[in-house]
């Protein structure tokens, strides 16, 4: 992706860019009339004092008035709709990137630092921000106001025009010189900014954990070594400008005195028409005007396209291909089948190697197994976070390779190890801000989930405000929050990972009697280490060796964790 294909995101607005650019014509051209009427007006008042007539300097001095009045409200005008647009463009690409970024697969983002991202996704996107609105109006009006200058220089005086032509680009191409290695500093300043911004999102991130271990000061040591690193390529850029900048301005200070005392010497007052020598001037000014607007356009545009560069690696990476399958007419019964299932991390060794079993519809199974054995990982195969290296996974007889992937997961309550709540309120958490739930659904979830009771204790009942990822409430609280959205949702298959770990024993029992009594009647895989969730399972799995095998039935179950077949099931009721 280029600049080619930001203009797409600029095709809505064609009407509103149509008059930008009528507005960019409309003032060049007021721009273009200044000098000559400026010249004019100057070359009168000069006549005027030695031939005590006034009368056309007055009219030109109106004139020029109108001008001046005329194009500052085209400015304004122009500089106004293409802010709308530009803004709006940004907003419309910004959006789009990051529902890109929601739909890369977790392969990819595991490996992928999330500052990076926040940094590409808000301040690096500033760069581009500023090229759409600030440059959007002002370029093109510069541009054809510098080509006319020119054009007019060459009408005063050929000779001068074509002195000034050489002089002029030659002051540009010295400080185009400095803006390339400047834009070489920019970009690594852009990627310091980066480290910085991934830095404190990590370290405000583990603060808990900072404060816990007393291990402030070393996270301070990394967070110091990034914003030195950052300090000191930001010296050397401003070093760079504050020698080369007065260099350039002295160079192209004595060529322009040099410009003036010859064209002073042509066309000067003592000529024949000392307007001309006022315009010839005042139009070299437009031009270094034009020039310099259009080089610090093109040292933005470089600039950004380093910025494009490190988005065009994040847009190159394919969506999760699941989304833009078709969605199915079906609805979902929970007949999970794994045949044949080898998955390995990437760069890593295999976690599941052949796994196979099958889990009825209406079913509940617990799946157990050493730590790292593989749980968790069956739980992501089986929402489609990652694809199996081998072998297939189906719901309801249907490959979930081929199955929407909104679809899917929609069909699937989720409720992780660690449950992830965002800031907002209750209900905001328990409805994902999604719309469709009535009052009762959402008592009814929580109530099975052990959650309306504490809920209606705090101090805003469903409106209280949880705070930054929940931390207002307790992990038992969390736990149950995490399940009662699941449930809410009612699922076809509901997938509990530890998710009971933070109940108290009069909890967990409530929850295991509701769903006993099957009042969340749904397919449901339980990873769990509790007697209590073990109470709930029709069949145990076991992983070992990337391997998953049935180690026990309702009323034969053992312990899976012990050597022995101890039957610890005692079914209630
Ligand atoms: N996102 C990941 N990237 C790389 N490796 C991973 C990732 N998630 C898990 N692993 C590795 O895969 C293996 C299986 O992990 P998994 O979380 O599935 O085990 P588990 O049986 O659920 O463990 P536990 O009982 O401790 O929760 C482990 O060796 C773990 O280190």
């Amino acid at each position: 992706m280029g600049f080619k294909a930001l203009l797409t995101y600029a095709r809505p607005y064609r009407g509103s860019l149509l008059l930008v650019a009528f507005l960019s014509l409309a003032c060049a051209a007021a721009l273009l009339s200044l000098p000559w009427i400026t010249g004019q007006l100057l070359g009168e008042l000069l006549g005027a004092a030695q031939a005590g007539d006034g009368s056309n300097a007055l009219s030109s001095a109106l004139l020029l008035t109108g001008g001046l009045c005329v194009l500052a409200i085209m400015q304004m005008a122009c500089a106004i709709t293409s802010a709308a647009v530009g803004t709006r463009i940004e907003a419309a690409f910004k959006g789009d990137i990051f529902a890109h970024v929601q739909r890369l697969p977790m392969a990819y983002l595991d490996r992928k630092q999330q500052g990076d991202l926040l940094a590409l996704l808000t301040s690096e996107f500033s760069l581009f921000g500023i090229l759409l609105t600030r440059f959007l109006a002002a370029t093109p009006t510069a541009l054809l106001a510098g080509i006319g200058a020119a054009v007019a220089l060459f009408q005063i005086d050929q000779a001068m025009a074509l002195l000034a032509m050489v002089l002029l680009p030659m002051c540009f191409m010295l400080q185009r010189l400095i803006g390339r290695e400047l834009r070489g500093l920019s970009i690594k300043i852009q990627i310091a900014e980066a480290e910085v911004f991934a830095a404190a999102e990590s370290n405000l991130e583990m603060l808990p954990a900072a404060k816990a271990f007393a291990s402030e000061d070393s996270a301070l040591v990394g967070y110091r070594q990034v914003i030195e690193k950052l300090r000191r390529l930001k010296l050397r850029r401003r070093k760079v400008i504050a020698v080369l900048t007065p260099a350039i301005m002295l160079i192209a200070g004595l060529g322009s005195l040099f410009l003036l005392l010859l064209a002073h010497q042509r066309l000067g007052i003592g000529q024949a028409n000392p307007a001309a020598f006022f315009t010839f001037v005042l139009y070299v000014g437009l031009l270094v005007y034009a020039m310099h607007t259009s080089s610090r356009f093109m040292g933005r545009v470089s600039m950004a396209r380093g910025s494009l560069e490190r988005l065009n690696h994040v847009l190159a990476k394919a969506a999760e291909p699941g989304y833009a399958m078709p969605l199915l007419e079906t609805s979902c019964a929970g007949w999970i089948s794994f045949s044949n299932v080898w998955f390995g991390y990437p760069g890593q060794q295999e976690v599941l190697r052949g796994a196979q079993f099958d889990i009825e519809a209406g079913e509940t199974v617990v799946l157990a197994g050493e730590n790292g054995a593989g749980k968790s990982t069956i739980l992501a195969l089986l929402l489609a976070l990652y694809q199996p290296r081998n072998g297939r996974i189906k719901i309801d007889g249907c490959d979930i390779a081929q199955m929407n992937l909104q679809q899917l997961r929609r069909q699937i309550g989720y409720v992780p190890q660690h449950p992830l709540l965002q800031d907002g309120t209750v209900l905001d958490n328990l409805t994902m801000r999604q719309s469709g739930f009535s009052q009762a659904d959402v008592q009814r979830a929580c109530k099975l989930a052990q959650a309306h009771d504490f809920i209606m204790q705090l101090p805003n009942g469903y409106r209280t405000q949880i705070g930054n990822r929940g931390v207002a409430l307790s992990g038992s609280q969390r736990q149950r929050l995490a399940i009662a959205r699941a449930l809410l949702a009612e699922p076809s298959i509901l997938v509990l990972d530890e998710a009971t770990s933070h109940f108290t024993p009069e909890d967990e029992a409530a929850f295991v009697e509701a769903h006993r009594l099957g009042q969340i009647g749904c397919t449901t895989i339980i990873v769990s280490h509790r007697r209590a969730m073990l109470a709930l399972a029709d069949r145990v799995l076991t992983i070992k060796d990337g391997k998953v095998s049935e180690i026990g039935r309702r009323g034969t179950m053992r312990d899976p964790k012990a050597a022995s077949a101890t039957i610890i099931i005692d079914q209630p009721g």
